[in-house]
């Protein structure tokens, strides 16, 4: 068997970035990955200016409280002031360009504004709300790396000093399809010994939510030759095939002849559970290989092999640089008595004390402990949980971006 890491790093070796590039405009480029560093044109904030509404001061004008002053000018945010002449204050509003002559801002909470004069009743320091010239940013600075994936927060920043458009990664294009004459989709009936196709939501949505272009080829029967098609058809325009079903030890199955016919194919035991079967290999494309991943059918082992290897696999093509999720050290407040002999990720809720709860039932057929769950508990092989342990915590929200 290998361990989850040796198959990580086997997955992640033969992952490699996507080349192409184009330009997208910033507010169309959340969720894409940036292929270039950007740099900053112009300092943010771009000049001085004021982090309240009230009176632009000289602070030598004000040596005592209280002090009157003449209101000589009114800058509203988007106009730049003139230079404040000796004892005279500017009345002045949030954002707005901090005059020449001006050192602080007193809040308008604690002025007294009467007739072309204002009574300032605290005495200020220098600097008393303002923010200062790329305070935030410095022109020139690296403001985003290459290979992260941009969020809004990210594209806001890149929005805030000027960058009008973005250089991404084109997306990953991924086939999908579903093996198994048993497969129906919901609104079929349903005859005895099938089942509805609940992965062919589960990979197509996981796929979607990385940021895909999902090639949907829904169910292939159980036949070589329907499968072998199916391979090369989805292997016409896609980077990375991916299935589920079929790679246990059972013969009904025609994925592995089919990937070893239209290319190569190595069948994996991790030392993981779920998840302990997974089919990694190559299909001829029309110009080049495509990757092949096949998924075990459970749709619990197919959600956790999904999230914790084809993920870093799909974010590594993607040019994505921090493949490894985030995970959290917590307090479980509940037990695990019969650990396995592997590794283990279970499905786990953190409760309103911020402890960790599994759900009860970790079967690998068992999707309503995913949809319980929060996220998943890397439990180490052979490792009894008892309560008030510290375990490792992945939360599904960091494995679905
Ligand atoms: N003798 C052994 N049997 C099994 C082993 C083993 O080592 N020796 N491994 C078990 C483990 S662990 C897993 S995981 C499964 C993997 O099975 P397969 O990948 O071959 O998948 P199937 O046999 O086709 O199906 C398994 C299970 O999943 C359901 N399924 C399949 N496709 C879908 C779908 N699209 N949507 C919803 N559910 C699906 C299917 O009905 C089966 O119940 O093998 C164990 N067996
Ligand atoms: O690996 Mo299987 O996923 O234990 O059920």
């Amino acid at each position: 068997m290998l361990s989850f890491d040796q198959a990580l790093s086997q997955l992640l070796g033969a992952a490699s970035a996507l080349a192409e590039a184009s330009s997208l405009p910033t507010l169309a480029a959340a969720g894409r990955v940036l292929a270039q560093a950007q740099r900053a044109p112009i300092d943010a904030p771009p000049l001085d200016n004021s982090a309240m509404d009230g009176y632009a001061v000289a602070v030598s004008d004000v040596c005592q409280v209280p002090t009157r002053l003449s209101v000589a000018q009114r800058i509203p945010a988007g106009s730049v002031g003139s230079p404040l002449q000796p004892g005279s204050a500017a009345r002045i509003f949030t954002g707005a360009a901090i005059p020449a002559g001006a050192d602080a801002v007193v809040m308008q909470e604690l002025c007294q504004h009467v007739a072309g004069e204002v009574t300032i009743n605290h005495l200020p320091e220098a600097g008393d709300h303002i923010r200062r010239a790329g305070s935030d940013i410095a022109a020139g600075s690296e403001i985003l790396a290459a290979g992260q994936r941009l969020r809004p927060q990210d594209t806001a920043l890149a929005a805030s000093v000027g960058i009008a458009s973005l250089p991404v990664v084109r997306r990953l294009r991924v086939a999908v399809f579903f093996t198994g004459d048993e497969l129906r989709m919901p609104g079929e009936a349903l005859q005895e010994g099938a089942i509805y196709n609940a992965n062919r939501f589960l990979l197509t949505g996981l796929l979607d939510a990385l940021g895909c272009e999902v090639r949907d080829h829904g169910q292939v029967p159980d036949d070589l030759v329907a499968t072998r098609q199916a391979l090369r058809a989805a292997a016409l325009d896609s980077d990375l095939i991916l299935t589920s079903g079929g790679v246990s030890v059972g013969e009904e199955d025609h994925v592995k002849a089919a990937v070893e016919a239209e290319g190569r194919l190595e069948m994996w035991k991790i030392a993981i559970k779920p998840g302990k079967p997974l089919a990694f290999g190559q299909v001829r494309g029309a110009q080049r290989e495509v990757a092949f991943i096949g998924l075990p059918g459970n749709p619990v082992s197919s959600l956790v092999t999904f999230l914790m290897l084809v993920r870093p696999f799909v974010l590594k093509m993607q040019g994505v640089r921090r493949t490894a999720p985030l995970s959290y050290c917590l307090r479980a407040d509940g037990e695990w008595a019969r650990p396995d002999a592997r590794r283990e990720f279970l499905r786990a809720r953190i409760n309103a004390a911020g402890g960790v709860e599994l759900f009860a039932n970790q079967g690998s057929g068992v999707l309503t402990s995913a949809v319980w769950g929060d996220g998943l508990v890397d439990n180490p092989p052979q490792q009894a949980i008892r309560r008030g342990d510290m375990v490792r915590f992945v939360p599904f929200s960091e494995l679905l971006s």
